[in-house]
C-alpha cells in the first residue's frame, strides 16, 4: 500500500521519502509539485547539509537528538550518511551518546520505532504483532531492559539500544531497516527513579518474575515465530539471572543468540589474537584475569578456552589460566554464592582476598574488566601489569566510557606506553611520549552483526563455539601490522561490511555442514547468496 503513497503523504513517510531530492518528472508525477523548494538536491547535497547541521550541535546528546529526527524524517539520508561517516556518527547513535539518551528516553521520545509489548499485554502478543511498522520482519534485537551497558535497570527507558544495535545490522551487514525490528518487553522496572518519574512511559511496578514471566517470553517467542518464522532474534541486555536460562531454553529452537554473552566472546577472543600477535605469544601462553563474572565475562571466558583448545591446551590446561572475579572476589569453590555458569570457572582459593591481591599472587598477563564498574583497574593494579609484563593486556571494556574500568589515557601512562589495550566504548587517540595510541573499540559490534545475518540467511538454531570462534578469527585477520604498531587491536570500520558478510558465510556453512539449517532455499554460493542480501542506502 505504501509504494501508491503521493503527495504529502509521501513526504511525510520517512521510509519512502526522498525530501528535496525528487526530480521535476517525479514531483509531477508523484503529486509532490509546489510541495518542496524548486530545485531538486541530490543525495550528496542532502549529506552536505545534514552534516552541516550536525556540526552545528555542541553536545553528543543533541547531535543524536537529531538524528533521531533525521531518521524519522528520510531514513535513507540517515543510514546515508552513517555509512559515509562510520566512525563520526556511530558514538552517537551507539555507545556512549546512547546510554544517555536510555537515561532520559521517556522525556526524550519524539519518534516512536520499533514495538513495545507490556506483561499487561499477556494473552494478546500475537493480536498486538500485527500492527507492527513492517510487515515482513528478518532481524529483532529483544531487551527487558534490566542491564542496559553498564547502566543497570532502565526498564522501557533501555528501548535505545535495540534500536542501536539494529542500525548495525544495516550499516555493518546491510539487512534492510525496513526489515529490522527492536522489541522491548516491559516487565516493569525496580529503578526507584523512573517508578518516582512521572514523565516515565513504561508500566510503574517491579519487574514481575519467574512463572509469569517465563510464559510472557514463551508467548513471545511463538507469537514472532508464528507471525515471521524466518526471522533471527538476538537477545540484549537482559539481567544474567534471565540471559543464560533464555539462551539455554530457546537456543535449540529457535534461531536466536545473545549479544553479551556470545556476541562479547567472539570480539574478546578476537582481542586476544590481535594482542597476541603483537607479544608474539599464543592465547595458550596467556594467564587471564576478568574482572566481572556475568553474561560477557563468562561467555569470554568460555570462548577463550575453545581458542586455548584449538591452540592445544586441554579443558582443565585452558581453564586453570583464566581467573573470574565478580563484586564479592574470586569465583571460588568455597564461596557458596555462585552460580552455576561460573562454576566451571571456579577455584579453590581464599575468596576474601581483592582482585588486586590476586593481581600480586596469579600474575596474570591480561586483565580484562566485564565489570560495570568504572575505575576498577586503579593506577596500583595497572602499573603492576607494567611492572609485571613487558606488554601487558588491558582491556577495559564495560560501557559506556564512564564505566571503563580505566581510560585510555591511564592505560598507557600508567604502563609507560606498553599496553596492548582496547576498551569497550570509543576513546579518543592518546598522545604518549610522542607516539600517539589509536585503542579502537573492543565491542561485540565486530561480530553480532555478521552472526545475525547468517542466522537470517540460514534459519540456524544456536551459535555453536566454533562459529564463535571463526568470526574472531575474521576480525583478527583484518588487523594489519600497521594497526598493531599504533596500538589498534581491531580493525578501522571500513572492514565492517566484509567482516560480517565473512563471518555470515561460516555462519551458515557451518549450519548445513551440522544439520541446523532450517532453510532449504539456500543456493551453492554462499558468498555470493550473503552479497544479494545486503542493502545499501538508495533511495527506493
Ligand atoms: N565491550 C563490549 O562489547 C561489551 C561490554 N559489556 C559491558 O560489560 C559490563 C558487564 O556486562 P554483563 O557481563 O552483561 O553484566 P552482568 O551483570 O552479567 O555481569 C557483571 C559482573 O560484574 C560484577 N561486578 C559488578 N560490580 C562490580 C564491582 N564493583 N567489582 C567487581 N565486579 C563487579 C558482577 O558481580 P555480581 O553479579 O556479584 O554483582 C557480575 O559478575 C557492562 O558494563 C557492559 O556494558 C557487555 C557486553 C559487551
Ligand atoms: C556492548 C554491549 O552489548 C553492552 O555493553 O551491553
Ligand atoms: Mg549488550
Amino acid at each position: 500500500m505504501t509504494e501508491t503513497l503521493k503527495g504529502n503523504a509521501l513526504l511525510q513517510n520517512g521510509t519512502l521519502s526522498k525530501g528535496t531530492a525528487y526530480t521535476a518528472e517525479e514531483r509531477k508525477a508523484l503529486g509532490l509539485t509546489g510541495l518542496l523548494p524548486p530545485m531538486p538536491a541530490s543525495i550528496g547535497m542532502q549529506e552536505e547539509a545534514m552534516m552541516e547541521v550536525y556540526h552545528s550541535f555542541s553536545t553528543p546528546l543533541q547531535k543524536s537528538i537529531f538524528l533521531d529526527a533525521l531518521r524519522a524524517a528520510n531514513e535513507t539520508l540517515f543510514f546515508r550518511m552513517l555509512m559515509d561517516n562510520v566512525d563520526e556518527l556511530l558514538p552517537v547513535v551507539y555507545t556512549p551518546t546512547v546510554g544517555d539518551f536510555c537515561k532520559q528516553y521517556s522525556h526524550l521520545l519524539r519518534f516512536p520505532r520499533g514495538m513495545f509489548l507490556s506483561i499487561e499485554d499477556k494473552g494478546h502478543l500475537a493480536e498486538i504483532l500485527n500492527n507492527a511498522p513492517q510487515k515482513e520482519v528478518d532481524m529483532i534485537v529483544v531487551t527487558d531492559g534490566e542491564r542496559i551497558l553498564g547502566l543497570g535497570d532502565l526498564g522501557i527507558n533501555g528501548h535505545g539500544i535495540p534500536v542501536g544495535k539494529l542500525v548495525f545490522y544495516t550499516v555493518c551487514a546491510g539487512v534492510d531497516p525496513a526489515k529490522c525490528l527492536g522489541i522491548t518487553l516491559d516487565v516493569g522496572t525496580n529503578r526507584e527513579r523512573y517508578l518516582k518519574d512521572p514523565l516515565y512511559l513504561g508500566h510503574r511496578h517491579e519487574r514481575v518474575r519467574g512463572k509469569e514471566y517465563d510464559e510472557f517470553i514463551e508467548e513471545f517467542f511463538q507469537a514472532v515465530k508464528a507471525k515471521w518464522p524466518n526471522c533471527a532474534i538476538q537477545f540484549e541486555d537482559f539481567a544474567n539471572q534471565n540471559a543464560f536460562r533464555l539462551l539455554d531454553r530457546y537456543r535449540n529452537r529457535y534461531a536466536c543468540f545473545s549479544d553479551d554473552i556470545q556476541g562479547t566472546a567472539g570480539a574478546v577472543v578476537a582481542g586476544f589474537f590481535s594482542a597476541c600477535r603483537a607479544k608474539g605469544t599464543k592465547v595458550s601462553d596467556e594467564r587471564i584475569m576478568f574482572l566481572g563474572a556475568g553474561e560477557s565475562g563468562t561467555g569470554s571466558s568460555r570462548l577463550l578456552v575453545e581458542a586455548m583448545k584449538e591452540e592445544g591446551l586441554t579443558e582443565e590446561e585452558a581453564r586453570s589460566k583464566i581467573w573470574l572475579f565478580d563484586i564479592n572476589g574470586p569465583i571460588s569453590t568455597r564461596r557458596s554464592d555462585i552460580a552455576d555458569y561460573m562454576k566451571p570457572f571456579a577455584k579453590d582459593v581464599d575468596p576474601s582476598l581483592t582482585f588486586e591481591a590476586y593481581v600480586d599472587l596469579v600474575k596474570p598477563t591480561a586483565i580484562v574488566g566485564l565489570s560495570t564498574c568504572g575505575g576498577a583497574f586503579t593506577e596500583s593494579i595497572v602499573r603492576k601489569m607494567a611492572a609485571m609484563n613487558d606488554r601487558p593486556i588491558i582491556f577495559a571494556l564495560s560501557n559506556p566510557n564512564s564505566h571503563s574500568e580505566c581510560s585510555a589515557e591511564q592505560a598507557y601512562e600508567w604502563t609507560d606506553g606498553w599496553a596492548l589495550f582496547c576498551s569497550g566504548s570509543p576513546f579518543e587517540p592518546v598522545t604518549y611520549n610522542r607516539k600517539t595510541f589509536v585503542p579502537r573499540q573492543g565491542n561485540n559490534y565486530f561480530i553480532f552483526p555478521g552472526i545475525g545475518l547468517g542466522a537470517i540467511l540460514s534459519g540456524c538454531t544456536g551459535i555453536p563455539p566454533e562459529v564463535l570462534l571463526l568470526a574472531s578469527h575474521t576480525v583478527a585477520d583484518c588487523v594489519t601490522d600497521a594497526d598493531l604498531a599504533q596500538g589498534s587491536l581491531f580493525p578501522p570500520s571500513s572492514f565492517m561490511r566484509k567482516i560480517s558478510h565473512d563471518i555470515a558465510v561460516n555462519v551458515i556453512r557451518n549450519a548445513q555442514k551440522t544439520g541446523r539449517c532450517a532453510r532449504t532455499d539456500i543456493p551453492a554460493d554462499l558468498d555470493q547468496y550473503v552479497t544479494d542480501y545486503m542493502y545499501s542506502p538508495e533511495y527506493r
